[in-house]
């Protein structure tokens, strides 16, 4: 298994950072797995402007976004917005929190679209759909200007597959067992097992929000060429689509120990090919974003040791706020 951070392994397994300037006077900094996805989530909503059609991500990232997004329109310091969800259950998030939704029937082109991620790779290819939504994100995501991904550093790997966790398939129904058979013999050479995903209570097997079924993959070893991969997957019938997305993403946002990492992605010659720019934003940053979310949520938020992180002044200009 190929995860880039193993001590992220977990959900919600609290991390432990060591200030660096102050390691003998302050306690560690103690940052949850969904703390670092909120920071993301937070700091992808920054490219959100008023007027913008956007694409509503699906999951544990994508939701505090959504939530972010809401909570901005509600203060009035966005307007003017309209979302287009990827899942039943975002839009009845998005409708919970005020966002006026329509589909891409009426915007057949959005601006901007925020979302997490399984895995991601180097080349900011994804492994998208654990949660099962992945055929209306790539629909939604495959039409906006600008795809923001929002991690938290356990989803980097090597390459995709290399968590050793699911790659899903949507696939129909009908003789799922054929479906099944024929994607793992498509990838024997990377000893591939395809496994029909089922509800943990009842057995049943999982539905889509579009009444598929979903075959998540298995790989031991790099199924290699990720084009000819999806091709080959695409060309199978009964194949609804796949979780790789592959150039799709604009921008990759990780919250890690460190800080906020961000990156871009060119276009160049119609494709999105290069990584353009990175930044960090170190653990400073990460530290104030940490005290605004202490801030709006005072009622129900818990103190914060990444106070202990704050200069001074920074602390007291967050309390004018
Ligand atoms: O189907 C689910 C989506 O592709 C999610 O964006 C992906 O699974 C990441 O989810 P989470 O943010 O909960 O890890």
């Amino acid at each position: 298994m190929a995860i880039a951070y193993p001590h992220f392994i977990g959900s919600d397994m609290p991390i432990v950072v060591e200030p660096p300037l102050m390691a003998s006077a302050a306690p560690p900094v103690i940052l949850t797995q969904d703390e670092l996805k909120k920071i993301a989530a937070y700091k992808a909503v920054e490219f959100v402007e008023s007027g913008m059609v956007l694409g509503l991500g699906t999951g544990s990232t994508a939701k505090h976004a959504v939530s972010r997004i809401g909570e901005l329109l509600q203060q009035g310091k966005l307007h003017n917005i309209v979302g287009i969800p990827t899942s039943k259950i975002t839009h009845e998030q998005a409708l919970s929190v005020g966002i006026p939704l329509s589909d891409l029937d009426a915007h057949p082109v959005l601006d901007l679209a925020i979302d997490g991620a399984d895995e991601v790779d180097p080349f900011m290819n994804l492994v998208k759909g654990r949660g099962g939504s992945l055929l209306r994100e790539k629909m939604v995501e495959g039409a906006c200007k600008k795809f923001v991904v929002i991690v938290d550093e356990s989803k980097l790997v090597k390459h995709l597959g290399g968590s050793g966790l699911a790659m899903p398939v949507e696939i129909v129904p009908f003789c799922w067992k054929f479906t099944a058979k024929r994607l793992e013999l498509m990838f024997e050479e990377a000893g591939c097992v395809g496994k029909l995903r089922r509800f943990v209570g009842n057995g049943e097997p999982f539905v889509t929000d579009n009444g598929n079924y979903i075959v998540d993959l298995y790989f031991k070893r790099d199924i290699g060429d990720l084009r000819a991969a999806s091709d080959a997957i695409l060309r199978l019938a009964g194949v609804v689509e796949h979780g790789m997305f592959l150039d799709m993403a604009t921008t990759l946002i990780v919250a890690g120990e460190l800080g906020v990492t961000v990156k871009n992605k060119e276009v160049l010659g119609g494709r999105r090919v290069k990584i353009a720019e990175t930044s960090l934003e170190f653990i400073n940053a990460v530290a104030q974003v940490q005290l605004k979310l202490c801030l709006s949520l005072r009622a129900t938020a818990k103190p914060s040791p990444l106070l202990w992180l704050i200069p001074l002044e920074s602390y007291l200009l967050l309390f004018d706020l």
